[in-house]
């Protein structure tokens, strides 16, 4: 039943034929542990909601006439947190949104309708953050290995795929270098295969393969002879013949339908994967595209040529996470992580269009001067 001030004044009797019943309760509502505004319900003489009330829209409690407050709210609200996401959802010092359906004259049904409710919580994802390098690593392995370990309950492959960048170092302090971390994993089971690869030879400097397995496998080669996880690189001998929609099709073809876990870095210019921001490379952020793999060319970041996952492969995932360290990634995060996300940025594009899944591990300097609160992963 609703707990409003409306009905408990019309429970009193108090409403009815007290003239234009309007009321506004204020903000000492909470759903779900979230504070909530009820919209003012402007009644006529008399006249009584002609239906039940009560309604939440995405956490927002609702109070109107209307049976289809969705309609005049999805536009304006943020996506429904989740439960991960509900203990950090909170309420930014900014100013209401109002919303107003002008009042017909005459009509004995509910007329007014004066929507008040909180805007987009800061962030809306959570932002998992450390002041050392070796605390992020570590609760980022342990994050890895709760979705292995839920990969393992759903079926007998942990699909991962990884990012190149300075994410690596992450992997190798937190999952390789930790003997307790390490023998947890369970690494026949893992398929590891790549976000995004530079159109390069597998020994080439800046293969994403190569940087994994310098950073993952021969160390983990080293200790105790562990034989690591099952990788799925690009068919090098297609590389330098220009057949790159086709190194892109067979990548593609090596996809497991759905990932259990994306590990994404975010470049300072907000690039994800190899989609870029920018007029040039929008091709590649197509949602509708049956393509899961795609040829990026002309990469602002060299080398020029690469492939990288799709929206849709991204949207397919169980999780998503992002890694991102250093205050070169201040700037780029202040445009990610905020109320009204830039979602010209492909990394905010992600965050945004998928976040009940996605969490970011962040270091403070990255996250400096932004309203982000101080919480870490809670194992
Ligand atoms: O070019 C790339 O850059 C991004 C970000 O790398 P970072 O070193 O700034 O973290 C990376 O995620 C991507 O896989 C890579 O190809």
């Amino acid at each position: 039943m609703c707990a409003c001030a409306w009905e408990r004044k019309k429970r009193r009797g108090a409403g009815a034929g007290a003239g234009r019943a309007s009321l506004r309760t204020g903000r000492d509502i909470t759903l779900d542990g979230m504070p909530c505004t009820h919209v003012t319900c402007a009644m006529p003489n008399g006249c009584a909601p002609a239906r039940d009330v009560y309604h939440t829209v995405r956490g927002v409690s609702l109070h109107t006439d209307s049976q289809d407050p969705q309609r005049h709210l999805a536009r304006a609200l943020p996506s429904p947190p989740t439960n991960a996401t509900r203990a950090i959802y909170r309420r930014p010092a900014l100013p209401y949104i109002k919303t107003r359906r002008p009042r017909a004259a005459g009509l004995h049904a509910p007329t007014a309708l004066h929507a008040h409710f909180l805007p987009p919580p800061v962030p809306m994802v959570p932002v998992y953050t450390y002041d050392d390098s070796a605390a992020l690593s570590r609760d980022l392995a342990l994050y890895i290995l709760a979705q292995q370990d839920a990969a393992l309950q759903r079926g007998d492959r942990f699909n991962l795929a990884v990012s190149g960048g300075s994410l690596l170092k992450a992997l190798r302090a937190g999952l390789v270098e930790d003997a307790e971390l390490r023998a947890r994993a369970n690494w026949a089971r893992w398929h590891v295969f790549f976000c995004d690869e530079r159109i390069v030879p597998l020994e080439h400097a800046d293969s994403n393969y190569g940087a994994f397995k310098a950073q993952v496998l021969d160390p983990l080669l080293q200790h105790d002879g562990v034989l690591g996880p099952t990788c799925y690189a690009i068919n090098e001998s297609l590389v330098g013949l220009g057949e790159n929609d086709r190194l892109a099709a067979e990548y593609e073809s090596l996809l497991p339908a759905q990932f259990d876990l994306i590990l994404l870095g975010c470049g300072p210019d907000g690039h994800t994967c190899s989609l870029f921001p920018g007029d040039t490379h929008s091709y590649l952020l197509d949602a509708n595209t049956d393509r899961r793999v795609a040829w990026c060319h002309s990469s602002p970041k060299p080398p020029a040529d690469r492939i990288t996952f799709t929206l849709p492969t991204l949207a397919s995932a169980h999780a998503l996470c992002f890694v991102a360290e250093g205050a070169a990634k201040q700037p780029v995060l202040q445009r990610i992580l905020q109320s009204s996300p830039d979602t010209s940025l492909p990394a905010a594009l992600v965050t945004d269009r998928f976040a009940q899944r996605v969490s970011w591990f962040v270091d403070s300097a990255a996250v400096q001067d932004l309203s982000v609160p101080a919480v870490t992963y809670n194992h």
